[in-house]
């Protein structure tokens, strides 16, 4: 049976110091199927798939291709043994063109006029082949993340991958690109290649896998195929216990404005990011932000946050004024109560090299409770941290832990938790959960509800329509720097939603209404 078999584990084992993050695994995945890997943040998947691709040298354990024990040192070797990895992180050269990415570190030499027109007709050969369709003379800074992502995929067809992974393919993806992104993997497996795919998200694993395997604190713990499983199954597998999808949300009904946005225009290189834009949170209220990203979001939490400047207009937040004249920045900002969850933690929310106890305290470092008179107050911090931890479930509970070694979930939850636990009045959340686990996002949830339960305003901007859908007593919808519908969350579908961000008329959204 291992001729259908395009690769096998066998014992893999592997060891951070204290922590063992794959503990014997074994795994058999199947010629031209998508195997799904599934499990809690720091089960070990992103472990197990740098071993695979070379990043990560096992302590023990064989890995087979096509039968035969490959030994791969680097990630030279897995792509010489028809390995091919996409990462959460891309890896591209941004000022270089498509082909020049694709074609970098390949034979045949970039500067070669003749190594390039090879190259470009290969490109065009697997772009047309496999439903990849990219301008090669595009420069990839100034693509949308979703044909970066393409990029890198035909980066590992182009050197030959007959093993494709995928790490948390759709976390930075809007739904329009996610469905683009599964129909190039089943035309993937139509033409015979393997696909790994790990995800926390279930619909997609349910939609688009042939078999699922779990992984829990290190360990293999089940395997399943997906037809005979479902998402609650799942969850259970991957936690040990079961989980609630739904979120409990009592009517409530909101107090005065913490804040208010009026006639807000940023501007960026002579453009308008946002175009004089006004709403209110309230006390007791979440409002959800929906759009597909690119349409103002980012830049409205930057400014609410005081990482961007405005050109106009007035925000008060929490009985304090910002205008253009009169700017706040973002420690400013905190220290009027209002907590900040950037949506991208690597960039705007953690410090690599710094410890999880440094993070913890991140923005909040100067108060009173985290120093004595002259110096910071190390045992306070260090007892604050490993509360918090424990709290949030922040594994490995190591307060000396590098912020770079925590996997990517619970770097996400270090992050929610220091701006949740400060208690602020006004809470800004970006893509709360994030490469977040089943379980936390029930947890993270949880206290997003309790925070507006406690008469707090929460503004919530994220890619998941199901989590503003659930979360959100209001709904605003941004398109090209304005707000161009608003919806109280009652009403909302996820059709209606769609619409809307693609700001269609009001017959369209009357049809929607009627089929929805
Ligand atoms: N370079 C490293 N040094 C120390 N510990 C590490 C290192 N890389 C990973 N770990 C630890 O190994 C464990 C497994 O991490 P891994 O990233 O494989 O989990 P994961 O299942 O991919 O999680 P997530 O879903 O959050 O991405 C975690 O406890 C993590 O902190």
């Amino acid at each position: 049976m291992t001729d259908s078999l395009a690769i096998e584990l066998r014992g893999i084992d592997k060891r951070f110091g204290e922590v063992h993050a794959n503990k014997y695994i074994d795994l058999k995945v199947n010629k031209g199927t998508i195997h799904g890997i599934v499990g809690e943040n720091g089960a070990g998947k992103s472990t197990l798939m740098s071993i695979i691709y070379g990043f990560y040298q096992a302590d023990a354990g064989d890995i087979l291709i096509d039968g035969q024990v490959v030994h791969i040192k680097g990630s030279q070797d897995a792509i010489d043994a028809g390995i091919g990895m996409v990462h959460q992180h891309f890896m591209l050269v941004d000022n270089f063109t498509v082909l020049e990415n694709v074609m970098l570190g390949t034979e045949g030499g970039m500067m070669l006029r003749q190594g390039m027109s090879k190259a470009r007709t290969e490109l065009q050969r697997l772009a047309t082949d496999y439903g990849l369709d990219i301008d090669p003379d595009a420069i990839v800074e100034e693509l949308p993340v979703g044909l970066q992502q393409r990029v890198e995929i035909l980066k590992a067809l182009y050197r030959g991958a007959k093993v494709l992974i995928l790490d948390e393919p759709t976390g930075v993806l809007t739904p329009q690109e996610t469905e683009h992104l599964f129909k190039i993997l089943a035309s993937l497996k139509a033409r015979g290649t393997t696909v790994i795919l790990i995800t926390h998200k279930l619909r997609e694993i349910m939609a688009a896998t042939d078999h699922v395997s779990v992984m829990r604190r290190g360990e293999m713990v089940a395997h399943v195929d997906t037809a005979n499983t479902n998402r609650e199954e799942l969850a259970e597998l991957m936690v040990g216990r079961k989980v609630r999808f739904k979120v409990e949300r009592e009517a409530h009904a909101p107090g005065k404005a913490l804040l208010s946005v009026k006639d807000v225009v940023v501007r960026e290189g002579g453009v308008d990011r946002l175009k004089n834009i006004s709403f209110e949170v309230r006390e007791g209220e979440i409002l959800g932000v929906a759009g597909v990203s690119g349409n103002g979001q980012s830049e409205l939490l930057e400014a609410l946050s005081g990482i961007r400047p405005i050109n106009g207009g007035v925000i008060e937040l929490n009985g304090h004024q910002i205008t253009a004249e009169h700017h706040m920045d973002p420690y400013q900002i905190r220290g009027i109560g209002v907590g900040h969850v950037p949506e991208d933690r690597h960039k705007m929310g953690l410090i690599n090299k710094f410890d999880a106890q440094e993070a913890f305290i991140l923005g909040y470092h100067r108060k009173a409770e985290y120093n004595h008179t002259f110096l910071q107050n190390k045992n306070a911090i260090l007892k604050d941290c490993q509360e918090k931890m424990d709290t949030w479930d922040v594994r490995p509970a190591d307060p000396c832990l590098k912020t770079a070694n925590f996997s990517g979930g619970n770097q996400q939850k270090l992050v929610i938790a220091r701006e949740v636990e400060q208690d602020p009045d006004v809470l800004l959340v970006g893509q709360p959960t994030r490469g977040v686990d089943i379980g936390a996002i029930e947890f993270i949830h949880k206290r997003i509800i309790d925070m507006r339960n406690a008469g707090k305003a929460v503004l919530l901007v994220s890619v998941e329509l199901d989590e503003i859908m659930s979360l959100a007593d209001r709904i605003i919808v941004m398109f090209d720097g304005n707000i161009v519908g608003e919806i109280s969350s009652d009403q909302a579908d996820e059709k209606t939603l769609g619409l809307m961000m693609a700001n269609c008329t009001p017959d369209h959204l009357q049809q929607a209404g009627g089929n929805a």
